[in-house]
């Protein structure tokens, strides 16, 4: 079968992505991993096939499926990529500034700009209220503190490792996320760096971390792990994704990392998330919703023999 695709990313965060606005396309874990293999396939963390919007007004369906052929609920550099690969091909009214593309996790809103040649580059996706309710995480860990308004949630609770201990706030934004602060580096064991001798976020061996607790006991449905600095003006982070592995953004990820880090009393509403691919600009609304403002960019397309 010979299969036409768009590569697209949003900082850095890359998809492989299929036309399948008549749902014939049905991927096995092996066809996802050889399209996602950088050396034999064409590479990416995952494959978007773009399909016909449910809801009111939704120009586009996002199905995600991770590298490694699982599905996941939600991804947040995805949506933004949909919204572009949907308004670059005029299924949103060329005069229209915003959008809706549905995922499993629901409808996310999306407003955008155009540039001079009609193409999106940027947008502002309304994630919704994050998941804070351990069992709905999911996570088995137990509350250990309140929101202002009364929500519990896992904050800072201690898991052992090989290569230390980390105290994980646990989010969900429609896929589940353990989120770790760490303001200790010398604290770790030398086995969690490239560079034992340079202990930091940059040298934190995030692969080899992130797969220790990504299938943790503490996590059901297993999460994706992110490893954050707090910085003067801006919240550093790196993260190793379920079903992918370290990858160089990750838009949901950088969500729970604003949510997490406000509700543990570390950073107020507003947040700039720097992560490997780029920054991406998170605001916990004091309506209860996560807004996330960053780049969707399309980099060649292609056809490939499956
Ligand atoms: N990269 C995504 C998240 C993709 C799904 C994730 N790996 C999961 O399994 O939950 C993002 O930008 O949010």
């Amino acid at each position: 079968m010979k299969l036409h695709f768009a590569k697209l990313h949003g900082a850095g965060n890359d998809f492989v992505m299929i036309d399948d606005r008549d749902r014939s396309i049905d991927l096995s874990p092996d066809q996802v991993a050889f399209l996602c293999d950088r050396h034999f396939g064409i590479g990416a963390d995952g494959v978007i096939l773009v399909r016909p919007g449910e809801t009111e007004g939704a120009s586009a369906f996002m199905h995600y499926i991770n590298a490694d052929g699982t599905l996941a609920q939600m991804c947040g550099n995805g949506v933004r990529c949909t919204a572009k690969w949907a308004v670059d091909r005029g299924l949103v009214d060329s005069s229209a500034s915003a959008t809706v593309i549905d995922t499993l996790s629901g409808p996310k809103p999306i407003e955008f700009a155009r540039d001079e040649r009609g193409l999106m580059r940027a947008a502002t996706v309304d994630m919704g209220a994050p998941i804070l309710e351990p069992s709905q995480v999911p996570t088995v860990l137990a509350a250990t503190g309140a929101t202002e308004d009364g929500r519990s949630f896992v904050g800072d609770v201690t898991l052992k490792s090989p290569f230390g201990n980390f105290r994980f706030t646990c989010v969900s934004m429609g896929n589940p996320h353990a989120v770790a602060f760490i303001e200790d580096w010398e604290a770790l064991y030398d086995a969690a760096f490239t560079d034992p001798g340079n202990k930091s976020l940059a040298t934190l061996d995030v692969d080899k971390v992130g797969a220790f607790f990504e299938p943790h006991a503490a996590f059901p449905e297993k999460a994706n792990i992110e490893f954050v600095s707090i910085e003067a003006d801006h919240l550093a982070m790196r993260v190793y994704e379920r079903g992918v592995a370290e990858t160089l953004a990750c838009g949901t990820g950088a969500c729970a990392v604003g949510v997490a880090a406000f509700i543990t009393g570390r950073s107020g509403r507003v947040n700039d998330v720097r992560l490997l691919g780029g920054t991406l600009h998170i605001e916990y609304a004091e309506d209860g919703r996560v807004r996330m403002t960053g780049p969707a960019a399309q980099v060649f397309e292609g056809d490939i023999e499956l």
